[in-house]
C-alpha cells in the first residue's frame, strides 16, 4: 500500500505562514496532518484509558446507552449499525457520541439533545467534556487558517460554529474473526461535517481514496493529528476544498488480533446556519453548484437517513 505523503504542519506557525501550506495540503488531500494541535496529552491518555474502559463493559451494560430514535447522536451504538453510503455490509465497528453542553435555555436544544454518559465509568463525564471543549478550539483555529487561505476574514467561521453542533466519536473496531465476510471496518465514506479532527489513526488502516483512484494509507507520526475536509466544507466552498473519500481497511496478520480505537471529532456548523456558497469560489470557470439554499440541520437529517443512523 502507497503511502499518502501529507504534510505535517505545527499549528504554531503563524496564521499568515501557515494558511497558503494547510490549503494546499487540503486541496490535494483533503487531508492534512496537525501537530502541536494544543490538546492536552495527559488529557488524551486519560481519554483512551476512559474509551477503552467503557467498550470493555459486557454488551447488556452497553445497550442501556442506545437510543435507535436519535439518529445515534448521543451514546452508545452497537456493533454493525453504521453502513457507508451505498455499501451493503454494516461497518465492524461500535461507539459512543459525545455533543455539545448548550447553554441553558439555548433554542439550539431543538435539534441538539443532551448528553447522556455512563455511570459505570468514574470521570467519563468530566475528561469528555474538557476533550470536548479542547477540541472545538483546536478546530476553531484550523479554521481559522482555512478561512485565510480562502480569503475570508480570519473570524469568519466563529459566528457559524458557535454552539455548533459538534459530535466527538469514540471508536472500537474489534479484532477481525474469519467471519467477516465482506465487511470491513469502516467502510468508503466521505465525512458529513465541516472538518474532522482525528486521534488515534497512528493504528493501521485509515486510508484515503486519491485523485488517481488508488487508495493511499493515511500514518500520522505519533502526537500529531488527521485532519480532513468534509461534505458541508466542500459544498460551503463550491469544491475548492475537496471532501476526500476515505475507509478503514481490515488488519491482516498479528494485528487481526487486536482491537483499533480511534476519536474523531466532527466539527459542525450551527443548526440554524444557511449554506450559500462563498463568492470567493464562484467563478466564470465554476459556476456556484448550489444555487439553493438549505440549512445545516436540515442537510445533516437527510444525511444520516444514508447511514442508516436515521429511519
Ligand atoms: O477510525 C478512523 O481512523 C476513521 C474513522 C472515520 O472515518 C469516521 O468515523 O468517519
Ligand atoms: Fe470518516
Amino acid at each position: 500500500m502507497e503511502l499518502a505523503e501529507i504534510p505535517v504542519l505545527s499549528l504554531e506557525t503563524d496564521r499568515d505562514r501557515l494558511a497558503p501550506r494547510i490549503g494546499e495540503s487540503f486541496r490535494t488531500f483533503g487531508f492534512t496532518m496537525i501537530r502541536d494541535h494544543g490538546i492536552d496529552q495527559g488529557l488524551i491518555d486519560r481519554a483512551w484509558d476512559l474509551t477503552q474502559q467503557f467498550f470493555d463493559l459486557p454488551v447488556e451494560t452497553k445497550m442501556k446507552y442506545f437510543n435507535s430514535g436519535q439518529g445515534g447522536a448521543r451514546g452508545y451504538t452497537p456493533f454493525r449499525t453504521e453502513v457507508a453510503k451505498g455499501a451493503t455490509e454494516k461497518d465492524l465497528k461500535e461507539f459512543w457520541h459525545i455533543g455539545r453542553d448548550l447553554p441553558e435555555g439555548s433554542a439550539l436544544a431543538a435539534t441538539m439533545p443532551p448528553n447522556v454518559w455512563p455511570e459505570e465509568i468514574d470521570g467519563f463525564r468530566e475528561t469528555f467534556t474538557e476533550l470536548y471543549n479542547q477540541f472545538d478550539k483546536t478546530g476553531a483555529e484550523v479554521l481559522s487558517a482555512i478561512a485565510v487561505d480562502l480569503g475570508l476574514d480570519a473570524r469568519w467561521f466563529d459566528p457559524a460554529i458557535e454552539d455548533g453542533n459538534s459530535v466527538m466519536r469514540l471508536l472500537h473496531y474489534p479484532p477481525v474473526s474469519e467471519g467477516a465476510g465482506g465487511a470491513i471496518r469502516a467502510g468508503a465514506h466521505e465525512d458529513i461535517n465541516l472538518i474532522t479532527l482525528l486521534l488515534g489513526a497512528q493504528e493501521a488502516g485509515l486510508e484515503l481514496l486519491g485523485k488517481n483512484g488508488k487508495w493511499l494509507s493515511v500514518a500520522p507520526p505519533e502526537g500529531a493529528m488527521v485532519i480532513n475536509i468534509g461534505d458541508m466544507l466542500q459544498r460551503l466552498t463550491n469544491h475548492v476544498l475537496p471532501s476526500t473519500t476515505h475507509r478503514v481497511r481490515n488488519p491482516t496478520g498479528d494485528r487481526a488480533t487486536y482491537s483499533r480505537y480511534s476519536m474523531p471529532f466532527f466539527l459542525h456548523l450551527r443548526s440554524d446556519f444557511r449554506f450559500v456558497t462563498l463568492p470567493e469560489c464562484i467563478s466564470a470557470d465554476s459556476p456556484d453548484r448550489y444555487p439553493e439554499s438549505i440549512t445545516a440541520d436540515d442537510y445533516l437529517q437527510e444525511r444520516l437517513r444514508e447511514i442508516g443512523l436515521k429511519s
